[in-house]
């Protein structure tokens, strides 16, 4: 759906010239929602803007859907910009407009007749959530309902690509969360390909197929959400992973554990990805003679399943405990025994 090329950004400013995004290449596949995480400065907002030239590149090309944005004209611009919603952190509604009236605005600007206007924003009303509140102000609705309404005006047009930048930094955790269920509802609904930008892994971890790592203008590591949160490979990433999961090794260290829990075995299972579930636990203490005993962990979800490790106590006959440990080698569940030694 976006191929991007060779592309970057040189802001100049009196004292010095600042690249901002520096010879970017990606690919973006219909249908996916794609993340972009960066620390503030690395160029996230200025890739994004790019992405429906509200900037122009100093060098590189994007194309959308076959079309190449970077060699068009005014006019045929501001037709491809109706195949692109985009949505703000600070949402960006009209104040004095109705939320009706918000939705209906790019569609008047479309030249859209008043009687299909009308049914499309009410179908749109639907599709966020807002049922009955169409004649309320921005003024007069919460945050959470106020980003609702710039993701319906950003569908208005019925958009090939939906932008988002930071869409739910302004936002509580849990406003957040249910704005990051409609943008999956409506990716899955209307197989719109979304490209978002944010500073929290957990955006990432709850909603993106496919992330990139953004540092000084650069993508530095790039791949399935799943992939990057298993083997990290920059210091960066490390640093994003660490913000949902924390460092278990941080938090409590393993002698610690091993001074408390003297007796059987000290186990680490690592969960990774669909196949995985925590039913393991009592599936061994079903199958075989051992005590389990859950010491330490913490499992997320990923668009692609469950991701952690955990720390546990077996206890019970060597042989047993072997089996049991045997038979977990055989599942998905990584296995390490004595993990500190
Ligand atoms: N209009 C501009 N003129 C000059 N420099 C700019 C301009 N816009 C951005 N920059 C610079 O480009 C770099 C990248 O900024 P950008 O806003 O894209 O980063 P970001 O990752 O989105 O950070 P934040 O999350 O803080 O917005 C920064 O060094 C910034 O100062």
């Amino acid at each position: 759906m976006i191929t991007i090329k060779g592309l970057s950004k040189i802001f100049h400013t009196k004292d010095q010239d600042v690249r901002a995004v520096d010879d970017l290449s990606l690919e973006i596949n219909k249908g996916e929602i794609y993340g972009v995480i960066g620390y503030s400065g690395a160029g996230k907002s200025t890739f994004i803007r790019l992405l429906n030239r509200l900037e122009d590149p100093t060098e590189g090309s994007i194309w959308v859907d076959d079309q190449n944005l970077t060699s068009m004209n005014k006019g045929k611009l501001r037709l491809a910009r109706q195949e692109i919603g985009m949505i703000f952190q600070h949402f960006n509604l009209l104040w004095s407009r109705t939320v009706h009236d918000n939705i209906a605005f790019p569609l008047e600007i479309a030249g859209v007749p008043r009687a299909e206007r009308q049914k499309r924003v009410n179908d749109l009303i639907e599709l966020v959530g807002l049922k009955g509140r169409g004649g309320s102000y921005p003024s007069q609705l919460s945050g959470g309902q106020k980003q609702r309404v710039g993701i319906a005006r950003a569908l208005a047009n019925n958009p090939k690509v939906l932008l988002c930048d930071e869409a739910t930094s302004a936002l509580d955790p849990e406003t957040t969360d249910s704005i990051l269920d409609l943008l999956v509802d409506i990716n899955e609904k209307l197989g719109l390909t979304i490209v978002l930008i944010t500073h929290e892994m957990h955006v990432i971890r709850k909603i993106c197929h496919q992330v990139a790592v953004m540092e000084q203008g650069k993508i530095v590591e790039q791949g399935e959400v799943l992939d990057v949160f298993l083997h990290p490979q920059r210091q960066v990433t490390k640093k994003f992973v660490d913000q949902v999961m924390g460092d278990p090794e941080k938090e409590t260290s393993m002698q610690v554990i091993k001074n408390n829990y003297e007796a059987g075995e000290i186990i680490r299972l690592h969960f990774v990805g669909e196949s995985t579930n925590q039913a393991l636990i009592s599936e061994i203490s079903r199958k075989f003679t051992v005590d389990v005993n859950i010491l330490h962990g913490k499992i997320t979800q990923t668009q692609k399943g469950a991701y952690g490790t955990m720390y546990v106590q077996f206890e019970g006959e060597q042989d047993e405990i072997n089996r049991a440990i045997h038979y977990i080698q055989s599942t998905s569940v990584e296995v390490e025994v004595d993990p500190d030694a």
